[in-house]
């Protein structure tokens, strides 16, 4: 399955980088990467190691300068000491590695960052210019409050900073589908469509990026993609965790801005997609624009909504909170292709498992076997880790009769044979690295995933409480049809 695949979705503008036997990438351009937050919780967990792991996989630029920013004061040692930290606590430490070349590459600048005062950022970048040569590509990186967008990306541009530059921006990028308009409009005014980089990490997810090759790579599944084949979709991020340790800001926010809006989304649109011309990076965002323009509105019967028992004790939540800890919907997608196929959309916290799967449930077939069950033959994939592929069939039950046995065929990605799985965030900061823009969300797109937020956002749903430890409130079940949720249906 491996072998002919082509580059699954990028190639040309730009080309996949080479990476040469002696591990340095030596065609992309010297790099300046700024990191506003360089010190916050996103950064030491994500972003840094990602820099790190991108170090050891000899993915970044021959020449490169990593200049932290913050409001407060630090030496260029105190930062190399934290980035060190970051990478002992949420890493693999720093003796696998070329940490020693790395250290050295490392800056800080402090005073913060504003229109009016550019802190020691400006004379930072000017020192690393100067080092790297003036085209150096300049990437900032925004791994800040989302409150602090505004600002940040004002003073990037007053100061001159956005010119020929990338900007990746944390999500939300917004919060209701005003708050998008007013950070996508100020955007707009400072940078290109094509420079601006939002991430939505399920994007960068190895089994979301290889539902393209499993798709448009086999006949097999090519064939079977619409609504002639499919009876359901079902996109099910059931998570057992707590909002204990972010609660203040989970409160805010909730399952339906957090997860649903976002990444369910985007990976319907994954799935959803028509295909596009070329895996060039535009006809990619070109496709999945599109398909985002058919969602059809969701109606708040579509939905329901949950809370679990236990959240309003947590610390940071008000005892009258009526936030989503849960959200299960019925989304579906006006085109050729889908019409009458529902994608049945699901996340909560405090469930009974963690999973990220999404599965297509096959039509019956219509022969001489009358009795496959509803649920018979499923195709699915399992976003987690390095992904797997999981085809439910029905086979004879070996012995002398004839009758019919479920049974899976499975495909753990992480052993396609010289297959070096990368997770989500090193993947997409690889992609800023050499300008790929494929898995990132676009200003179009996200319009249109709040279009099709907006009846819920106007009339919300009750929320229904549910047990810790359970697949969410009944009434989601109803949801879900004679099919039901796959999860939670057998033991996983
Ligand atoms: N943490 C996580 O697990 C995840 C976070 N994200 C997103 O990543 C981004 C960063 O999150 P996280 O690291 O948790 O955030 P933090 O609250 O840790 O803030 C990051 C850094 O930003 C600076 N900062 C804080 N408040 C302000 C402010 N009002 N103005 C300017 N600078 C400020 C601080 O650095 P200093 O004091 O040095 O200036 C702080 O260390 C957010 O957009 C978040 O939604 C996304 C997914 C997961
Ligand atoms: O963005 C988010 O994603 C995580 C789940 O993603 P994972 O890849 O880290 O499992 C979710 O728990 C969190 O609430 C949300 O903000």
């Amino acid at each position: 399955m491996t072998s002919d695949l082509p580059p699954p979705r990028r190639s040309a503008a730009p080309e996949r980088i080479n990476v040469p036997e002696n591990g340095t990438t030596t065609d992309l351009s010297p790099t300046v990467f700024v990191l506003y937050g360089a010190t916050g919780d996103l950064a030491r967990r994500m972003v840094l190691p990602a820099f790190y792991q991108l170090a050891q996989h000899g993915l970044l630029p021959a020449d490169w300068r990593l200049i932290g920013s913050g409001r407060g004061e630090r030496s260029d040692e105190e930062f190399v000491e934290h980035v060190q930290g970051a990478l002992e606590e949420f890493a693999s430490g720093t003796d696998d590695g070329p940490w020693e070349e790395f250290s050295q590459r490392l800056r800080f600048a402090g005073g913060g960052f504003t229109d009016e005062d550019p802190g020691q950022l400006l004379d930072a970048v000017a020192t690393a210019r100067k080092e790297l040569g003036d085209e150096a590509q300049l990437v900032h990186y925004l791994s800040l409050p989302p409150k602090a967008f505004t600002g940040y990306t004002k003073a990037i541009g007053a100061h001159g900073l956005g010119e020929g530059a990338r900007i990746v921006y944390e999500k939300p990028f917004g919060a209701s589908p005003e708050g998008f308009r007013e950070l996508d409009d100020l955007v707009h005014s400072v940078f290109s469509e094509e420079q601006v980089f939002r991430i939505d990490h399920f994007l960068g997810k190895e089994g979301t990026q290889d539902l393209h090759a499993l798709r448009f790579a086999n006949g097999l599944f090519e064939h079977i993609w619409s609504r002639e084949h499919i009876a359901q979709v079902q996109i099910d991020v059931p998570e057992d965790l707590d909002v204990a340790d972010r609660a203040e800001f989970y409160d805010a926010t909730g399952a339906t801005l957090d997860m649903l809006v976002t990444h369910l989304f985007q990976v319907a649109a994954e799935v959803a997609m028509e295909p596009p011309v070329s895996f060039k990076a535009d006809d990619i965002l070109a496709a999945r624009e599109s398909v985002l323009a058919k969602f059809r509105p969701l109606q708040p019967e579509d939905v329901v909504l949950g809370q679990f028992e236990g959240y309003r004790e947590l610390d940071g939540v008000p005892d009258d909170s009526d936030t989503d800890t849960f959200v299960a919907a019925r989304l579906c997608i006006d085109s050729g292709r889908w019409r009458g196929v529902p994608f049945l959309l699901r996340t909560g916290k405090k469930l009974a498992a963690k999973q990220q799967r999404v599965s297509l449930i096959l039509h019956r077939p219509k022969g001489p076997v009358d009795d496959v069950p509803a649920n018979g033959n499923v195709v699915s994939l399992s976003l987690a880790g390095a992904g797997s592929v999981d085809i439910d069939v029905m086979a004879k039950k070996p012995g002398p009769d004839l009758a019919m046995a479920p049974a899976r065929v499975s495909l753990d990605l992480s052993k396609i044979p010289g297959g070096d799985p990368l997770p989500p965030y090193v993947s997409l900061i690889h992609d800023v690295l050499v300008g790929d823009r494929s898995l990132f969300t676009t200003s179009e797109g996200l319009a249109q995933t709040w279009r099709a937020l907006q009846p819920v956002l106007d009339a919300r749903p009750e929320v229904h409480p549910y047990a810790s430890g359970s697949w969410g409130p009944a009434a989601a079940n109803e949801l879900a049809g004679e099919h039901g949720w796959l999860l939670g249906q057998t033991e996983e």
